[in-house]
């Protein structure tokens, strides 16, 4: 179904300018959301985020079909554009996910398909952006931008690399035994947050190597990390903060140079805060969870019409919506979920 672009996202009269091809941004954020849970707030938090650092791209919400008509009316009243998408389940499998929801994740990749954009970011539903990233989109084309993961977290205690302590984070603190299975990759990232160029033969190369890629701990995060080896660049701890490197690894963090908290430590989901869970109780921890509220509570960053009517010949709506093109969402032949 083609993308559900909120009538004033583009002029106030409800119309669409002539100038869509130049107007029509080339670039934009990406989240995604599944279910009929509260991750439809960490998605107003996130827009409303975006407006308050002033970026200039519109974000892109890629929605299952389970996702509520009354939370995409939400978000389309927030000025996102809602693109519903097919999930893709990985192949039967009997593994255990570090979190059995994980397995919804590998619907992520429906992004790559989103070819209407040169250039993209995701950002999952759990981050905020304090600070304005916009520069991102002028990284260079043909690679993978992400930050580096943390393996020290009891998520991680299937892993080799956590049993005997090692992590990227501090690769020198353990060396890794020549009698133990091959060590991670050098460098794994976490795909809470990455920056990538949405294309049918990427998407078309990650859905065929889906299909015999067995099943691991991390689902899709693990997936891209082993599809993107050779194009991923590292950047910047600021450009992701996993709330667990304040614990784990603090030498590596300069909080007041920050830029993009992520919300992924348990308990930390700012919608369901309650401080009870292991370092919960942190004064840093308190501050985000709090500085999140500012912004998601705050009405002067709600969507608003611009009152200005369009001076340029108008398109209808429904001219517009005739001639989007209907992005090429190939049907994952998806094992059935039961
Ligand atoms: O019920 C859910 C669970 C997850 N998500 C989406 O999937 C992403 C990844 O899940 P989560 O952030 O909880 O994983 P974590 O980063 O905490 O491991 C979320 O940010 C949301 O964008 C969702 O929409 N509904
Ligand atoms: O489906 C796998 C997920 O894996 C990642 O979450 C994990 C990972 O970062 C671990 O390294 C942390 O220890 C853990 O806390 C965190 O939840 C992504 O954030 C999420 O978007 C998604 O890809
Ligand atoms: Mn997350």
């Amino acid at each position: 179904m083609a993308p559900e672009v909120p009538v004033n996202v583009f002029s106030s009269t409800g119309k669409v300018t002539t100038t869509l091809n130049s107007g029509y941004s080339k670039k934009a954020y990406v989240t995604f959301l599944a279910g009929t849970g509260d991750y439809v707030k960490g998605v107003v938090g996130l827009v409303k985020g975006l407006r308050r650092v002033k970026s200039a791209y519109p974000l892109v919400v890629a929605i299952l079909p389970d996702v509520p008509e009354e939370h995409r009316e939400i978000l389309r009243s927030q000025g996102c554009i809602v693109h519903e998408i097919e999930p893709i389940y990985p192949p039967e499998n009997q593994i255990q996910f570090a979190m059995a929801y994980y397995v919804i994740n590998y619907s992520k990749l429906r992004i790559w398909n989103f070819e209407e954009y040169k250039k993209m970011i995701y950002l999952d539903a759990d981050i905020q952006v304090f600070e304005n990233i916009d520069h991102l989109f002028d990284t260079p084309d043909g690679y993978f931008y992400a930050v580096m993961d943390c393996f020290c977290e009891k998520t991680w205690s299937h892993s080799p690399q956590y049993s005997i302590g090692y992590c990227q984070q501090c690769p020198d603190k353990v060396t890794w035994p020549s009698d133990m299975a091959s060590p991670p990759p050098p460098l794994y990232f976490n795909a809470g947050m990455f920056v990538f160029e949405p294309s049918r033969l990427t998407y078309d190369s990650l859905l065929h190597t889906l299909l015999t890629t067995p099943p691991t701990p991390f689902a899709e995060q693990d997936f891209l990390n082993m599809f993107f080896q050779k194009t991923y660049k590292p950047i910047p701890l600021a450009y992701n903060l996993i709330l667990a490197m304040l614990w784990r690894h603090p030498e590596n963090v300069e909080l007041e140079k920050v830029k993009v908290v992520h919300y992924c430590a348990a308990g930390s989901k700012p919608w369901r805060y309650t401080g009870k869970e292991a370092n919960m109780d942190r004064e840093d921890i308190k501050m985000l969870v709090a500085k999140w509220w500012d912004i998601y509570n705050d009405e002067s960053l709600d969507f608003k019409v611009d009152p200005a009517p369009a001076q340029e010949e108008t398109l209808s709506r429904s001219t517009f919506m005739a001639c989007m093109l209907e992005p090429a969402i190939s049907y994952f032949p998806a094992p059935s979920a039961a």
